[in-house]
């Protein structure tokens, strides 16, 4: 192994704790910052990600909300939960666990929710507020990623990033966040529809890999020296099969463990983004 860690635990960690000191400061002022989550139906993987989001509140100090719903609700059962949690004072922001069920429409669900509480930068108003250059949420995992990339001191500014997939929550935000003027990268967007994978990789000095297709970035089409994410999520055997194959850690200068890596910074995001809310209605 060549590359240099991008370690998401141990960032994640001191983001946690940073947070920490701004929530018990806001506690001071006698505002309690609350996430709220809606996790639909039994999949294994979303509930384990809602647990997660609440075990990391309970270590910063932010209070939790929790809305669970079976399998067979309806969009109205959905969509009302929703609607309670626009109105509830307690809480600050929260998120609707994607995917959603099949036969639910997220759309319209994330449409519903009120703008500023959205936690997760994925409602139409904080994605076109990011594209605009207003101040709002922004979406966790691509915000986790930048700061994964700062904290390890990868340069961002005139990078040329590849990014594979088009998902909501990385692929199609992540271009808008890394092209801001304090970014400043050239980034590409692959999907499955691009025709020479390779040819885009080869030039990437920042490769994202969010397409879910086990061990798809492979050593030879690595630039030697770039930096490599890791976003897939893969499984076999119980185990965790990420986008990218071992043998690229030879050829990159720094690579993402997976799990590890993006991960635990998407977590640490949420709560940012939280704190950050909460600031801003306390006039922080
Ligand atoms: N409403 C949202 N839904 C989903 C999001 C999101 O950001 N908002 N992202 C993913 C799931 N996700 C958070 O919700 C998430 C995924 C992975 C991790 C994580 O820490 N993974 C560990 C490995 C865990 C394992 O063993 O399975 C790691 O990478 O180290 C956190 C959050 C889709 N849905």
């Amino acid at each position: 192994m060549t590359a240099q860690i991008l370690d998401g635990k141990a960032t994640a960690a001191a983001i946690k704790s940073e947070l920490a000191a701004r929530v018990a400061a806001l506690k001071a002022r006698g505002v309690t910052p609350g996430l709220g989550t809606v996790l639909v139906g039994d999949d294994p993987g979303s509930r384990w990600y809602v647990n997660g989001k609440h075990k990391d509140c309970a270590e910063v100090g932010i209070a939790s909300i929790q809305r669970e719903l079976p399998a067979t609700a309806s969009q109205e059962d959905v969509e009302n939960v929703v609607r309670e949690l626009n109105a509830d004072p307690a809480c600050t922001g929260y998120i609707v666990q994607l995917p959603l069920p099949k036969g639910l429409d997220q759309n319209p669900v994330l449409e519903l929710m009120d703008p500023d509480k959205d936690a997760d930068g994925l409602h139409p108003t904080s994605l076109g507020r990011l594209a605009l250059g207003i101040e709002g949420p922004l979406p966790c995992t691509p915000l986790g990623i930048v700061e994964l990339l700062r904290r390890h001191d990868v340069e961002i500014d005139g990078a040329e990033v590849v990014v594979i997939g088009r998902g909501i929550t990385v692929g199609r935000s992540i271009g808008l966040l890394l092209t801001r003027r304090s970014e400043n990268a050239t980034v590409t967007l692959c999907h499955t529809g691009t025709r020479d994978l390779a040819y885009h990789l080869r030039k990437a000095d920042i490769v994202v890999a969010a397409a879910g297709v086990p061990h798809l970035v492979k050593p030879e089409d690595v630039k030697p020296g770039a930096a490599v994410l890791d976003v897939g999520v893969s499984r076999s055997e119980g185990k965790i099969v990420g986008d990218v194959h071992p043998g690229v850690a030879e050829v990159a200068g720094w690579i993402s463990p997976n799990p590890g890596g993006v991960g635990p910074m998407t977590r640490a995001m949420l709560l940012n983004n939280i704190v950050e809310a909460a600031e801003r209605r306390a006039g922080v």
